[in-house]
């Protein structure tokens, strides 16, 4: 069967953490991230040059640990790891698929991963592994849309793709307003200025900064990333004017 076209050479996924429980309460459930490996090979059978920044939702979050009057930069130490634990399991089921692909971790832990480097992360680009950030950005008060921006930013990525438990960005969380409405684009600007909370501030602004165009999916559509690359519209995407 043919491939269809990407509309892009390099493309860093942001996948949903939160997802990676399935109807579990918490953890890894492994057919979700066999099935998220299997929409990352597609991509990456199309020619694609793959970046992945996995987040920690579905294990810790740092607020966690601070709304319950413990040390915010102790808990998010605890998530960065738990983005470490993601990354593993999700490079464990690309593995099963007979996808090349490496771990490269914010936090340095050599026994079980590399360590974070642009140059690193390039090398392995290029030779058609595919890239799973691990550790966030390396530091407190930050989260993985953050870490997707900043490493999407140094590896030269065409547009980030966020797939998340919504399938796009709307007037409100719609998981709190059945009246919210979707929006097809948004500048990076509407964004920040409507207060859209699908992704941090800091995410967003890095973006624009940096002129990726973001694209918020729902990271449940099975196909959903190769659709998307392939230049289907799906959910919502961030650009410039
Ligand atoms: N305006 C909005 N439009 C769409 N979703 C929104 C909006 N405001 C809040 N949200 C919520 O933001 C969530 C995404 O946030 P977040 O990035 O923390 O989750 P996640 O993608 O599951 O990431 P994690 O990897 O941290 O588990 C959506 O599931 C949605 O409920
Ligand atoms: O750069 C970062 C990234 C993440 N954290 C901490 O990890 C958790 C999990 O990440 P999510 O993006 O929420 O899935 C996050 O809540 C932070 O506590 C961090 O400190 N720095």
């Amino acid at each position: 069967m043919t491939q269809p076209t990407p509309v892009y050479k390099r493309v860093l996924l942001k996948a949903s953490g939160e997802a990676l429980m399935g109807e579990q309460g918490f953890g890894i459930d492994v057919t979700v991230a066999d099935r998220m490996a299997g929409d990352i090979a597609e991509v990456r059978a199309m020619g694609v040059q793959v970046g992945v920044v996995v987040g920690g939702g579905n294990i810790f979050r740092g607020v966690a640990v601070a709304s319950k009057g413990g040390d915010r930069v102790t808990g998010d130490h605890m998530g960065m790891l738990a983005t470490v634990i993601n990354a593993l399991a999700l490079a464990t089921s690309l593995r099963k698929l007979g996808v090349d692909c490496e771990v490269l971790s914010a936090i340095s832990m050599p026994e079980i991963c590399q360590s974070f480097s642009q140059r690193a992360a390039l090398h392995h680009l290029e030779r058609g592994k595919v890239v799973i950030f691990a550790g966030g950005t390396g530091n407190p008060f930050f989260t993985t849309d953050s870490a997707a921006a900043l490493r999407g930013a140094e590896i030269g990525a065409q547009a980030i793709l966020k797939g998340t438990q919504v399938d796009g960005i709307y007037s409100a969380d719609p998981k709190k307003d059945p009246t919210a409405t979707r929006f097809d684009t948004l500048t990076h600007e509407e964004v920040l200025q409507k207060g859209l909370a699908v992704m941090d501030v800091a995410a967003v602004a890095l973006a624009r900064e940096n002129s990726i165009p973001i694209i918020v999916f729902s990271i449940h559509e099975k196909g959903a990333f190769a659709k998307i690359v392939a230049g289907e519209v799906r959910g919502t995407i961030v650009k410039d004017k």
